[in-house]
């Protein structure tokens, strides 16, 4: 094994990522059998480890599958250091490959076992930190895969790049890559109920030849191959490319090559909890990069910092980039607002009634709007002419409107170059001159749709401007941008209509106006402050909304998902009857059971979702679904899809399982008379309404209805 390369550029000088590296023959010496004990760290400029060999053979030959075991059980005991709290850890005193070579993926394999057997939320964040650290520190440029494979992603959600791996490829690949049938890998995946698992179990590295230890960006780019495949026979290719890491891959690897393929890592790491672990690593690591003088405390400044810039500009490649190259103290000012690359919505928290708004918003001058009840749509214009439309999930949904993307071009003014519009897409009936329901621009089709084929009509109805002609407003006051909105563009009836507002303090003229809302079929109004308080702040939920029905219900709808069935009987044999429901739990990644419903459907909803769901049955629920053992349905769902669903009063239950802990020590929360509203397609199993909402809202009903809580059926 070579010593370890003197002068390596320092981390300022590493300006781009790149994912080019191939593996490099001595990342294999480390299979070579270890009866030594690991070794003293070296020094911190030292780059690797020098796992000690025992035979004089080669270095570079492959190892036999006995002898490989051997060291990974010394690269875990090594590993596990990745455990201290950072202000303990030593950056270099885990990696077992030379500062400069490609990270091997064994690393990042072992650290999310490490992570899913952990319970405690700081112990993991710690453990990501300290993943991160260790990369940056050796090898930089293999930050960003990392960090895109930790939010098991292999690109930003905008850019619409996926795998597109179900479980059936996966199953036929495995059942090639170990000779086996796919019958009996089914059966296996039956027992375990985890394909992951079965990948593991089934020793794939026995049949390992000769191949390459699998590095974070040999599997980073042949997940982006995989992505890229399309057309004839790419199923086929795609298949190949998988067996061909799944060779490749050892000890734990295969559980997680499957899981990251399936988009399942699961293990229990938030979004947020990387932001901020990413924040942290770098004030840990980064030389090139110091705090300004006077920060009280670094690792939450960073935090915040990093927390900050994805939320303007949710995009790893531009982040990353801007952190290795001018560090992350400076990504307020490298990380802008870009046109074309969408950022968060700003939100809205519900409120009962017009009293509550003006409490809560005293002393700013409000406005409110109609809260129109379709899409919402955050639309880019660029310079060029193009146009892009994006959901409220920052998916790209251009082709969903290509009437809209005509509308806007055609009705902004003359001297508008681009710009970027919040807004939301209603369907419409022009010749009625009326807003149609949510559920009819349901029907429309989700892609490539073209202007003549379009039968429902949708009209623009814009509250906010994000960007215009270069300049970004997000920091700008809802004033202003409003007055950039309405100097940008012309109304067309039935095409672009403002949203209807009013600006007024006074309850009665509110209430007034709430009234008028829903005869012009919205849900109700938005209330946002003009002046005071009034930047548009992504992902928050700064603004209020108060919908007619919150006043005669608990107030908001929930959004859950379902996870389970029960067969129909009699009229609903054939079709499930009811469904068992589940809320999110973003700390825990829990989906927590809330509840069963069979309410609210119309025969051919009903139909239909079982048919949808019947394509995604699992064997058993997953580790991640939090029900009482009691409370079983007749067969499990993948978490796939999230309705909306109305109720009349949620309830303490001994059984249901929903924010369990919060507001009772071991029993959840359930719903009283559930049903369903509609689907919604806008929104991700991870977006369904999250176990801290549950309790908030049973809180506020205990609050507000002290008698209902308690009411027994
Ligand atoms: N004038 C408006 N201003 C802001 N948002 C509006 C307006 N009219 C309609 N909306 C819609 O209301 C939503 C805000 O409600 P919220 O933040 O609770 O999100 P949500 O749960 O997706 O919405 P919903 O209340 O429809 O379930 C926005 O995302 C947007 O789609
Ligand atoms: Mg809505
Ligand atoms: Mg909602």
């Amino acid at each position: 094994m070579s010593g370890a390369k003197k002068n390596q550029p320092p981390l300022k000088k590493t300006k781009t990522h790149h994912l080019q590296s191939t593996p490099s023959k001595s990342i294999r010496t480390f299979f070579q059998p270890l009866n030594s004990p690991i070794p003293p760290k070296n020094p911190d400029t030292e780059s690797p480890i020098k796992l000690p060999h025992q035979t004089s053979t080669s270095s570079t030959s492959s190892p036999s599958s006995s002898s490989s075991s051997t060291n990974v059980v010394e690269v875990k005991k090594r590993i596990s250091l990745l455990k201290k709290t950072p202000s303990e850890f030593d950056h270099s005193s885990v990696a077992w490959w030379k500062k400069g070579e490609p990270v091997p993926f064994l690393f990042l394999s072992l650290a999310f076992d490490m992570i899913k057997e952990e319970k405690g939320r700081n112990a993991m964040s710690d453990i990501g930190c300290n993943v991160l650290r260790t990369v940056m520190h050796t090898t930089p440029g293999d930050l960003l895969p990392v960090v895109y494979l930790f939010s098991n992603r292999i690109a930003p959600p905008y850019q619409g790049l996926e795998m597109g791996v179900g479980k059936a490829a996966v199953i036929k690949t495995l059942a090639e890559a170990c000779g086996r049938t796919e019958k009996d890998v089914k059966e296996h995946y039956k027992k375990l109920g985890d394909l992951g698992l079965v990948a593991q179990a089934s020793h794939l590295s026995q049949t390992l030849q000769k191949s390459d230890a699998l590095t974070i960006t040999k599997v980073f780019n042949t997940f982006h191959l995989i992505a890229k495949e399309s057309g004839k026979d790419s199923q086929k290719k795609k298949n190949n490319l998988i067996k061909s890491l799944l060779h490749a891959s050892t000890d734990c690897e295969p559980l997680y090559l499957v899981r990251l393929l399936l988009k399942e890592l699961r293990i229990g790491y938030a979004e947020q909890t990387l932001l901020s672990a990413l924040g942290q690593a770098a004030v840990y690591t980064e030389e090139h990069s110091k705090p300004p003088p006077g920060i009280q405390s670094p690792l939450e400044e960073a935090t915040k910092i990093v927390k900050q810039a994805y939320s303007v500009l949710p995009d790893y490649d531009k982040i990353i980039s801007a952190m290795l190259t001018d560090g992350v103290w400076l990504l307020a000012k490298t990380c802008n607002f870009t046109p074309g690359i969408p950022v968060e919505p700003m939100l809205s928290e519900k409120i009962t009634s017009v009293s509550e708004a003006l409490n809560k918003l005293r002393n700013a001058e409000l406005i409110c709007e109609y809260k129109y009840d379709g899409e919402r749509a955050q639309i880019h214009y660029k310079e060029n002419g193009s146009v892009e439309i994006y959901s409220r999930s920052s998916e790209r949904n251009t082709g969903k409107f290509p009437d809209v993307v005509a509308a806007v071009s055609r009705l902004k003014k003359k001297n508008v170059s681009s710009f970027v519009l919040d807004c939301e897409i209603v369907a419409y009936d022009r010749k009625k001159q009326r807003i149609l329901p949510m559920q009819v621009l349901s029907t429309r089709a989700r892609k490539d749709v073209a202007v003549s084929n379009i039968k429902v009509d949708v009209c623009v109805f814009p509250f906010d401007l994000l960007h215009l002609n270069g300049q970004a407003l997000l920091e700008e006051n809802l004033k202003i941008r409003r007055k950039h909105l309405y100097a940008s563009f012309e109304e067309e009836s039935g095409f672009l209509q403002f949203s209807m507002s009013l600006i007024s303090n006074d309850a009665k003229e509110i209430q007034k106006f709430l009234d008028k809302s829903v005869d012009a079929s919205c849900e109700g109004l938005i209330f946002k402050t003009l002046d005071k308080d009034s930047t548009y702040q992504p992902s928050e939920r700064n603004w209020l909304k108060l919908k007619k029905d919150y006043m005669k219900t608990i107030g908001d709808t929930l959004d859950l998902v379902p996870i389970g069935a029960f067969h129909g009987q009699g009229k609903r044999a054939g079709v499930y009857g009811s469904f068992l429901l589940a809320c999110y739990d973003v700390d825990t990644q829990e989906f927590q059971t809330i509840s069963k419903t069979g309410t609210g459907f119309k025969d051919e909803d009903l139909e239909e979702s079982s048919a949808r769901l019947r394509t995604n049955l699992i064997p058993k629920p997953k580790a991640c679904y939090k029900h009482a053992e009691k409370d079983k349905p007749d067969v499990w769902f993948e978490a796939s899809e999230v309705w909306e669903v109305k109720v009349s009063d949620l309830t303490i239950s001994p059984d249901y399982q929903a924010a369990v802990g919060k507001v009772h020590s071991n029993k959840g929360i359930s719903l009283r008379m559930p049903r369903l509203v509609r689907f919604r397609p806008d929104k991700a199993p991870e977006q369904a309404t999250s176990s801290e909402r549950i309790a908030e809202m049973y809180n506020a009903q205990k609050h507000n209805h002290p008698d209902k809580s308690k009411k027994k059926n």
